[in-house]
């Protein structure tokens, strides 16, 4: 059924340019390629045998041409597209459809190779043009309206090349189509491509690209292609390309063809890095060109007629002799022609002469960036390292707090100072030290006894904490950077603090208030910058330390951002995490990572002060309440790094310890959250046992989430059974009257309900199967059932009172033949502690002659011991003060 729903809708809807991009159709369908080639095979011949064929002649159309010409017309959402060899000449086609006699109105920012084609059509062909300023379509009126006139053809480039000035596209061809049916709207779509404009969907005729730049965009061929939808238009085009010749050759056909399906892929990375570095530009007060710019003249206009700003963009120093030094400064950037390559961004300062004798009034002290997919931040570095060495900026107040950069006047007069609040976009910060220097949190799994799955839709869950932990240990550091550590998952990495994407911080979480009482709950992460720090900052493929580092990310630059006001302050600092729990087993390993960390951040940047520990170095409840709130609110956006839609449930356990019964707000209806008191002598024993079968919750989530949308009659009513088995289970176990045997008889009936009801969910797996099968069987008879996401992961049974120490390590030993692993904990332990962690031996030793050695554990054991040795370590240190 749901296989039959998707192909229904694939089949009624066109694929997203991306998807048109990368899947080349055979133009005829009737022709299947002999051996089913995946790739277009290069037809390199010039001549076809026997007469009456498809082919005859490779100048009259060729099938690796045709191929080609099938896609650019499929991308450009066009009935006709030729491939030449060449933009100019692609325009020198379409300008053969013009008379001697005939007038042209062109734009007077025009491409210069334009330019004196045009001149050449005045000398030799008797085409006179009339060039205005088309960023304003009423100077286009008095000549369209005047009779006097020959108009044919309106010949127009938005953005214009290299000023970038926008001109709209839809209201000019608007204006043509009333005053001068018969002229044809011409659109040199170069700047943009098919992906970012299609003009013939604005209502223009003809539109052509040189496939050298964004096409092709390897600056390896050169190619001219154009698009038409009227057929008479493409009749004429066909006609000339045929009698001229200059029909694109096979191998470069395939060149093209290969170039244009990563065409998205390359302009979105290189349009990423151009809107950087022109707000890096703005930023020192340069005057620049780019509709990516809030300020840019058009923008309005453009952001309508197409979908982003481009790679192109120019700027302007105010002074000549400065451009050139500029220029000649840069080493990653290279001096060329052209644009739209990938891996070459360059500049070019304007050409006088062509300027002047086209009559433009370019600045002379332009320079024009076509940017690439380098790594934008080294684009920064050498366009910055460009204008220091030109002398176009200078540093100022170096040892402030952060790095300023100075615009220098060419005139020598005084300029404002810029204080950067990002380069390239990204904040130019100075790294300072934490407040605390070496801190320790932790906190500890969870495990949800009933109503997993359920409660992220609004039904209650009864969960507790377990004696498992995740430990946190943030220290500071001096060189810049911030660096995590996870040697649970061998993943390492650190960060240069002025490169990370400040820019996209969220202003929503920078709020003074958000430093009080946390993330809103309804708050979500944001995507864009998620994404990026994935693709652009953690190095790793695997998708739990992905995941980590993301989440980690992500809580610090904001608390960093929030702490600075907006600008970002952040401490140079080392945090490595460590776990006793079983990483992706449905015990809340993530919860007690993010409440590890949430904790670790809070306190070493100050904006929690350190709870003063007891003289047992243990206090109990010596946590603060809004603390703790606090603490939950960062780790609850943590967990939706993680997690994508959790119900908060299990970091609401990590922080505050013991056990709950836990809604969540869903749609009006309030949450809720009842401690469970620990009842004196009525404290029940689980078993949890891991069934190492790997799983992912964010996945498992989600699954449930699509069931209930696709079956809302087969899932609505077994969440509904679900509720009533944990107010049952709640009022058990709150109860002190009720028998003990009788309670946990109860209990373990409603572990086998819940248990059946999460399999109807989809979320069983044979291996819990094989758990619980062990567990109620001979001799042992006990109730189990998955718990926290299921499909693998653990599962908990409920150890009566009865139940001997002899019987439970023999129902381990049982479950461990099969490959499984137990653990016995008791549920209700402490929520997440802190602890300020004095220097480590070999520095004591230094500063205080060892006098402190015995009390401080070895550092370096941190990362190499586990399980219970990690836990005995952690715990050693002594002043912990836990919620
Ligand atoms: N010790 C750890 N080190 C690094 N990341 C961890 C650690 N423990 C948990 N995580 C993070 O939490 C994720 C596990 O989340 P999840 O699949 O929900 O499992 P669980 O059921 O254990 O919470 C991991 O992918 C990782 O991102
Ligand atoms: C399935 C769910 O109820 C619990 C997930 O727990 P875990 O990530 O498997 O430890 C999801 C949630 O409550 O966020």
């Amino acid at each position: 059924m749901q296989l039959t729903l998707l192909a229904t809708r694939t089949a009624a809807r066109p694929y997203r340019f991306a998807t048109q991009c990368a899947t080349v159709d055979n133009p005829d369908p009737q022709h299947k390629d002999q051996y089913g080639s995946s790739s277009v095979p290069i037809y390199q011949t010039a001549t076809f045998k026997g007469m009456g064929g498809a082919y005859d002649y490779t100048r009259s159309g060729n099938p690796t041409r045709s191929h080609l010409e099938h896609h650019i017309a499929k991308i450009s959402n066009a009935r006709h597209a030729f491939a030449v060899t060449s933009g100019m000449g692609a325009l020198d086609v379409i300008f053969r459809l013009l008379k001697p006699g005939d007038e042209i109105i062109a734009g007077n920012d025009l491409y210069g190779g334009s330019n004196r084609l045009i001149g050449y059509l005045k000398t030799h062909g008797g085409i006179t043009t009339h060039h205005v300023d088309t960023t304003d379509p009423s100077t286009l009126v008095p000549l369209l309206q005047d009779p006097s006139r020959k108009v044919a053809m309106v010949l127009l480039e938005s953005p214009t090349n290299p000023l970038l000035q926008i001109a709209d596209l839809e209201t000019i061809a608007r204006l043509v189509r009333t005053h001068r049916p018969e002229a044809l709207v011409v659109v040199d779509n170069t700047m943009m491509s098919p992906y970012l404009c299609r003009p013939l969907e604005l209502g223009c005729d003809v539109v052509y690209d040189s496939g050298t730049k964004y096409l092709s965009g390897h600056h390896d061929l050169m190619a001219g292609v154009i698009t038409c939808d009227r057929d008479d238009v493409a009749k004429g085009i066909a006609f000339t390309i045929n009698s001229i010749g200059n029909g694109l050759s096979p191998f470069d056909a395939f060149l093209l063809l290969r170039g244009v399906k990563t065409l998205s892929l390359r302009i979105d990375k290189q349009q990423a890095n151009s809107v950087l570095i022109a707000q890096y530009l703005d930023q020192l007060g340069f005057k620049v060109n780019y509709p990516g710019l809030p300020s840019h003249r058009g923008k309005a206009v453009h952001d309508r007629i197409a979908s982003g700003p481009g790679a192109v963009l120019s700027f302007e120093t105010g002074d000549v002799a400065m451009s050139e030094r500029i220029v000649g400064s840069a080493r990653l950037w290279g001096i060329s022609v052209s644009f739209g390559c990938i891996n070459f961004s360059h500049v070019s300062r304007t050409k006088l002469s062509c300027f002047k004798f086209y009559k433009r009034n370019l600045p002379e002290d332009l320079i024009r960036l076509c940017v690439g997919i380098e790594d934008p931040q080294d684009l920064v570095d050498d366009l910055e390292a460009a204008l220091l060495e030109a002398g176009a900026v200078r540093v100022v107040d170096e040892a402030g707090a952060r790095a300023t950069l100075e615009r220098v006047r060419p005139d020598g007069g005084d300029m404002k100072a810029v204080e950067l609040k990002s380069v390239g976009g990204q904040e130019r910060v100075k790294a300072g030290r934490p407040a605390l220097e070496r801190v320790m949190t932790s906190a500890p799994g969870k495990v949800i006894l009933f109503g997993e799955h359920a409660v992220v839709h609004g039904v209650t869950a009864i969960a507790g904490a377990i004696d498992l932990r995740c430990y946190c240990l943030a220290e500071a550091r001096s060189d810049g950077q911030i660096s995590l550590d996870l040697p649970d998952l061998g993943y390492s990495q650190s960060w240069d603090l002025s490169t990370l994407p400040w820019h996209l911080v969220d202003p929503a979480l920078t709020s003074s208030s958000c430093l009080k009482t946390g993330p809103k709950p309804d708050q979500a992460p944001s995507t864009e910058l998620l994404t990026l720090l994935a693709n652009q900052f953690v190095h790793q493929d695997q998708l739990k330390a992905v995941q980590a580092a993301q989440a980690f990310l992500y809580l610090y630059m904001h608390l960093a951002a929030a702490q600075g006001a907006g600008a970002p302050r952040p401490a140079a600092q080392s945090f490595t995490v460590r776990s006793g729990l079983p990483i992706s087993a449905g015990l809340g390993s993530s919860a007690a990572f993010s409440v590890a960390v949430s904790s670790a951040l809070l306190y070493s940047h100050g904006v929690l002060p350190l709870p003063s520990s007891s003289s047992s170095g243990d206090a109990k409840g010596g946590i603060d309440r809004a603390h703790a709130d606090l603490v939950n609110a960062h780790a609850f956006l943590a967990e939706k790094v993680i997690h994508g839609t959790p119900s908060g449930i299990d970091n609401t356990v990590a922080t505050l310890g013991g056990a709950v019964a836990f809604r969540r707000a869903v749609k009006g209806r309030e949450g809720r959250l009842d401690v469970i008191e620990p009842q004196e002598g009525r404290g029940i024993r689980f078993l949890l046992t891991d069934t190492k079968v790997a799983r992912d919750t964010k996945t498992l989530v989600a699954g449930v989430a699509r069931r209930k949308l696709e079956e809302p009659d087969t899932i609505n009513p077994l969440f509904d059974s679900i509720q009533r088995i944990s107010d049952s289970a709640h009022s058990l176990l709150t109860s002190s009257t009720v028998d003990r045997a009788a309670q946990l008889a109860e209990l373990a009936q409603l572990v086998d309900q819940n248990h059946a009801h999460l399999v109807s969910l989809g979320v069983g797996h044979a291996a819990l199967e094989a758990v619980r099968s062990t567990t109620r069987g001979e001799p042992w008879g006990l109730a189990t059932k998955l718990t926290g996401a299921g499909g693998g992961g653990c599962a908990v049974t409920v150890v009566p009172d009865d139940f001997s120490d002899d019987s439970l390590a023999s129902l381990r030993s049982a479950l461990a033949s099969s490959g499984f692993e137990t653990y016995s904990t008791t549920v209700g332990g402490r929520g997440f502690g802190v602890v300020a962690v004095p220097p480590s031996s070999a520095e004591v030793d230094e500063a205080e002659g060892g006098a402190e050695r015995s009390k401080v554990p070895e550092r370096r054991r941190f990362d190499e011991c586990a399980g219970e040795e990690l836990a005995r370590w952690a715990e050693g240190v002594e002043g912990w003060v836990r919620a």
